[in-house]
């Protein structure tokens, strides 16, 4: 079952036109890397599978509902983004707020600290809780950045640049985790490393352009193609 469709997608900001005639499928469950140079429109095309920008023309499904104002609360509460920038992302006074800040008005007081407690453990930063964000390293900082999102329990996990920052011990965890996870993962990102190891297929996006969707085995083994893009 698709649950994201995308379908002759073009975006501008202004007068610069940022995707062309994008079109793709993302089955339940997969793990979608999203490959390109910088500007080719990766982060713009996240923002566009969760609302924040609106297509110029063309047509974006996400669990089935068209991307438009009228269905973005129903979307925000199914689909968690990982903004590129985690400073935007965190914004309360300490670690456990910034995580229980989404279940607050969902879930009862104590079901919402058994929640996050769950959550601090999962990813191995119980330590942090109690500390405020602006204290964090960047790494540290991305970890909570996830777990604001994953303890929404959202089907779908958009994430840009999640591994910037990481150092090798983070980035294990990084890969780790979004292996183990049963949800549907979009991930932008420069790190093909990372991208090979976890993704089932990778659009790679040219100039707004997407020229092509393939399984990571096949794409990164094709030195000719990336060398041809510039992505070697
Ligand atoms: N808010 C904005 N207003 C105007 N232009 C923008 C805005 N955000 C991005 N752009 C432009 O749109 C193009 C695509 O940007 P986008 O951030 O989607 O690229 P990207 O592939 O994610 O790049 P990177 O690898 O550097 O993160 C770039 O040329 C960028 O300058």
């Amino acid at each position: 079952m698709s649950v994201i469709k995308c379908e002759d997608l073009s975006f501008a900001y202004g007068t610069q036109r940022v995707l062309e005639g994008v079109s793709f499928h993302i089955e339940k469950g997969e793990k979608i890397g999203i490959i390109g140079l910088n500007g080719s429109g990766k982060s713009t095309l996240l923002r566009l599978m969760i609302g924040l920008l609106k297509a110029e023309s063309g047509t974006m499904h996400v669990l089935g509902m068209p991307v438009q104002r009228k269905n973005l609360k129903a979307l925000h509460r199914r689909v968690g983004y990982v903004f590129q920038n985690v400073d935007e992302q965190l914004f309360m006074p300490t670690v456990y707020d910034d995580i229980a800040f989404g279940l607050k008005g969902i879930l009862p007081v104590d079901k919402v600290s058994e929640s996050v407690e769950a959550i601090l453990k999962r990813f191995h930063i119980m330590h942090l809780r109690d500390k405020a964000p602006f204290q964090l390293s960047g790494g540290e900082k991305r970890a909570v950045a996830i777990a604001t999102v994953m303890v929404m329990a959202p089907e779908i996990v958009l994430m840009d640049e999640p591994t910037e920052g990481l150092d090798a011990r983070m980035r294990r965890k990084m890969t780790a985790f979004v292996k183990a996870s049963p949800e549907t993962f979009v991930i932008s990102s420069h790190d093909s490393t990372f991208i090979r190891d976890i993704c089932d297929r990778v659009i790679v996006l040219k100039a707004g352009h997407l020229i092509r969707i393939d399984t990571p085995e096949v794409l990164f083994d094709d030195f000719d193609f990336l060398e041809a893009n510039e992505l070697i």
